[in-house]
């Protein structure tokens, strides 16, 4: 992608019943430089609830202003958050719990920005969390973010779901992970450990930290079973699909080690002071075997990139916390992260 770095960015509301409205709100008031240029893509009725739960006793709530157009955002004043309602307002909806209503404003946020990226007139989005089942609930035949990213970006370029390959990848500052499969059982993430989806997955993560590194990115692989199979002795995933994917990823030039033992792979990844780490990234075979290293360094730390759309989508590495939201508990830190590695990629491009 182009600089794109002179453009608003999209703050997705999320889910208006979790903590995203929250989050966002201390986003804005605790980092004003950082937020000049965003706003909500949202509805301006949860963002003033936000405000006030927020609001010390006694004192006024943040400003939250109406903007018309997303390049107002600009001209907003200092000290206020600027929010442009792209959906219907939705009616009450209780705090902490599923909902349709609330699965449908989240959606609506999303697509909005989504196609207004891939309008170019924003340069990144950075999409508060949303609640799968409140999506689901409201119809949305997508379960995250990601896929309804893909899909929209492939109707956009008028090519079909399965040529607009996306791969969701995690980072924080010690360690990235970048998966093979993400939001389905586990039996069938066995299953789509294959050949062609490793491929493209190292494929993906070698172009897309390319551009984000300067040079080839040092690609460590996770295997699937205990201790990457152990020759054989617990699994031949590794060497019938695996390592042949590995083969050919290295003779398109690709830097490409593995696979190794997933309970091990990861601390050779991460970097930390005095340690440099062995690989930049680490291709995980499912979801989780590459999200709760990620995650279990701090909730706080993390941010969710999607590699492979034509836009810049970020996104905090923690999701709706319904058992903290309305408490003006839940931490910033995270959608803080991700906005500014959004305002990054679209200024070095992804
Ligand atoms: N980017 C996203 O849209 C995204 C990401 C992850 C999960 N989700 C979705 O969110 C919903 C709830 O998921 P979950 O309960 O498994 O995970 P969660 O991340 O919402 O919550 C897990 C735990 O972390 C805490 N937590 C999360 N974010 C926090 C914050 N900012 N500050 C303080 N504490 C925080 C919660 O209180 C909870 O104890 C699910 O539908 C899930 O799919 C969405
Ligand atoms: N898999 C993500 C996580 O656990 O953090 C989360 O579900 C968000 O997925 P989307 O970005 O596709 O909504």
């Amino acid at each position: 992608m182009s600089n794109t770095s002179s453009l608003p960015i999209a703050i997705t509301l999320g889910d208006p019943a979790g903590i995203g409205p929250e989050i966002i709100a201390k986003a804005f008031r605790d980092a004003p430089t950082l937020t000049r240029g965003c706003f909500v893509a949202g509805d301006l009725g949860s963002m003033r609830r936000a405000t006030q739960l927020l609001a010390a006793p006694g004192r006024p709530a943040w400003p939250v202003v109406e903007i018309a157009d997303a390049a107002d955002a600009f001209d907003a004043p200092p000290n206020a958050i600027p929010v442009l309602q792209v959906m219907a307002p939705p009616g009450v909806m209780a705090v902490g719990e599923v909902s349709a209503e609330a699965g449908r404003v989240a959606a609506d946020a999303v697509l909005w920005a989504a196609r207004a990226a891939l309008r170019g007139e924003i340069a990144a989005l950075v999409t508060a969390p949303l609640h799968k089942e409140a999506l689901a609930a409201a119809g949305v035949p997508y379960p995250g973010h990601t896929e309804l990213l893909q899909a929209e970006a492939a109707a956009h370029v008028g090519t079909s779901i399965a040529q607009m390959p996306v791969r969701m990848m995690l980072a924080n500052d010690e360690l990235r992970t970048v998966l093979v499969s993400i939001h389905v059982s586990l039996r069938q993430a066995i299953e789509a450990v294959t050949f062609d989806n490793v491929l493209q997955t190292l494929r993906i993560t070698d172009a897309s930290l390319r551009a984000v590194l300067g040079r080839r990115p040092r690609i460590g692989v996770a295997g699937l079973n205990p201790h990457a199979g152990e020759g054989g002795l617990f699994g031949r995933e590794e060497i019938d699909t695996i390592v042949p994917a590995i083969e050919a990823a290295r003779a398109e030039g690709l830097d490409v080690h593995g696979p190794y033992a997933p309970d091990t792979v990861f601390m050779r990844a991460r970097a930390q002071a005095g340690r440099p780490s062995e690989f930049d990234v680490v291709v995980a075979m499912y979801h989780d075997q590459g999200l709760i290293p990620v995650k279990y360094l701090g909730v706080d730390k993390g941010v969710n990139v999607t590699l492979g759309l034509p836009l810049v989508r970020t996104s905090p590495d923690h999701g709706t916390a319904f058992d903290i939201a309305g408490t003006g508990r839940a931490d910033a830190a995270s959608l803080t992260e991700a906005l500014r590695m959004a305002r990054r990629l679209a200024t070095r491009g992804l």
